[in-house]
């Protein structure tokens, strides 16, 4: 009985080890995509793009970088899926009539699916696009700009209570302010993360642990499933990081389930949340007025605080770095802002940031560097096939390209690892190059508040503080893991009081 069983075994591995080699085989002669070229075992099988994710913990960007040098713009870097390096390729991939959609293996890995960012499906995007929209307006922007301001307002006294003791972590402080900002923006409520003392808000650092094994979660979707099912508490004695993220979810659900028993309390508002226009019906669309399901609601929560927060506080985390970095820089952006905002003590409101030219191309040069996203948003090609590059690309095949290669690309952009302002104001035509917020129908939907905050983040921070980079050198922002964000390899950004006060 024993020796028949080990038999059965030894026949299943085989028909296993078998159909193995026949896919392998499949793949590198017969695919639809053999014309194109890559490493042998990234082309065959899964396990090189799963050696960079999830062993090397988010190193197959760099890796990208190697790859094209070999094999030139285009590179198969799994059985089904390619990757480009052009610029003509970028624009290709993400232009407004554009039939590829989300790639759904990528998008699944945030456990937010039915989401604004999560949906895969190009109709219910839309949808949540529409109701959505006229919140992150430019309208709607304006008139929460006191919101915004208030947190900045907030987060510029505490740098300056903390660093008169000692250095703090700028990127902790940005990713305090920019929480608070989009909580505050979406639900007309405080989250009070710049509360913690130090910028250490226990969510932030949960997250800045369990962060390098994001990718394992692509590969082993269960795994997210099992920590979303599980209850928190299992999780307090075995990872209390896990458990506090976990914890905090909670919040999102609170909220949400009580606005569904009563969602008359909405009225009791004095201002628009992300929620009145999900669940009122809304005038101005043609289409269906459904309200969300609970679980879509609790994934918009969600989706909207991650993809609002630590974006925009990366590239505070640049751009103020090497502002304060350059004593030239430095000098140029504080003699145009105390020409157009002479008494700090006074309010400097948005509109007269936005005509200053120099803090534009600041910012500007801010996200080129920092680039938000740096995975490559991958993207499926849809039936009819698409050209790409001039590459015919069959359909069903998986594509990308890193929004990185753009902006690192020299012909466009001479010195790309250099921060140089100027370049924005002696070409006005690199505008079309810069793609953080990505392209096509799946651009960024929060451009306006991005582009809100970094305004009146740079702003006041730079008047009104006189402070330096302690301990921190650009070195330590030349490598990163991609994680979605980058998470850079070198010493975190501190800020101290300037030794030459004013
Ligand atoms: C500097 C700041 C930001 C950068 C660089 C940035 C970048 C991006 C990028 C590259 C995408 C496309 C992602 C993809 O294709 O999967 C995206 C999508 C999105 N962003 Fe932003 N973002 C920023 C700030 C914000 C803010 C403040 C919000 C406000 C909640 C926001 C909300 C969204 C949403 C809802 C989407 C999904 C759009 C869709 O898939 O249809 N983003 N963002």
């Amino acid at each position: 009985m024993a020796l028949s069983t080990i038999g059965i075994l030894q026949n299943l591995l085989l028909v296993y080890a078998g159909y193995t080699l026949c896919k392998v085989v499949y793949r590198v002669k017969f695919s639809p995509l053999r014309a194109f070229k890559g490493p042998l075992i990234a082309v065959s099988t899964n396990l090189y793009r799963f050696y960079y994710d999830a062993i090397l913990q988010g190193r197959f960007l760099s890796n990208l970088e190697v790859l094209h040098q070999q094999y030139g713009s285009v590179v198969r870097i799994g059985p089904n899926a390619l990757h480009f390096n052009s610029l003509r390729a970028y624009f290709d991939i993400y232009k407004a009539d554009s039939s590829v959609v989300k790639d759904p293996e990528l998008y699944a890995v945030f456990g937010f699916d039915e989401s604004s960012i999560g949906f895969t499906d190009p109709n219910a995007s839309l949808m949540r696009r529409e109701l959505l929209s006229p919140f992150f307006s430019r309208r709607a922007i304006l008139e929460l700009e006191a919101v915004i301001q208030s947190k900045v307002d907030k987060s510029v006294n505490l740098l300056k209570e903390y660093t008169a003791e000692k250095p703090v972590n700028a990127h902790y402080a940005f990713r305090c302010l920019t929480l608070d900002v989009i909580w505050n923006y979406c639900f007309a409520d405080d989250f009070n993360a710049l509360d913690a003392k130090d910028f250490t808000h226990p969510i932030l650092v949960s997250i800045q642990t369990q962060i390098r094994s994001f990718w394992v979660l692509k590969y082993i979707p269960i795994l997210l499933f099992t920590i979303l099912s599980v209850p928190d508490t299992v999780f307090k004695y075995v990872s209390p990081t896990l458990f506090v993220y976990l914890e905090s979810r909670r919040r999102y659900t609170e909220m949400v389930d009580k606005l569904l028993d009563d969602p008359s309390t909405l009225h009791d508002s004095d201002r628009a949340t992300i929620f009145h226009h999900l669940i009122l019906p809304q005038k101005h669309l043609k289409g269906s007025n459904q309200i969300p399901s609970r679980s879509s609601l609790i994934d918009e929560a969600i989706a909207l605080v991650q993809a609002g927060s630590d974006t925009v506080a990366n590239t505070c985390t640049i751009g103020i770095f090497h502002v304060l970095d350059d004593p030239f820089i430095r000098k140029k952006l504080l003699d145009e802002l105390r020409l157009a905002w002479p008494d700090e003590e006074s309010q400097v409101s948005l509109q007269t940031l936005e005509k200053l030219s120099y803090l534009t191309a600041v910012i500007k040069e801010s996200l080129r560097l920092s680039t938000g996203v740096v995975t490559p948003l991958s993207r499926v090609v849809g039936p009819q096939g698409a050209i790409i590059d001039g590459h015919h690309v069959p359909a069903g095949t998986i594509v990308a390209m890193g929004a990185t290669f753009v902006h690192k690309n020299e012909e466009i952009f001479p010195e790309p690892l250099r921060f140089w302002p100027e370049r924005w104001i002696e070409n006005a035509s690199l505008n079309r190059y810069l793609v953080p917020f990505s392209r096509g129908p799946r651009m960024c939907l929060g451009m306006n508040l991005a582009w809100a905050e970094l305004y009146l983040i740079f702003a006041n921070v730079l008047r009104k503080l006189d402070l330096t980079p302690y301990n921190t050198s650009a070195e330590d922002f030349r490598t990163y893991r991609e994680l979605f964000v980058p998470v850079y390899d070198g010493r975190e950004f501190h800020l101290a009081r300037s030794t030459n006060a004013k």
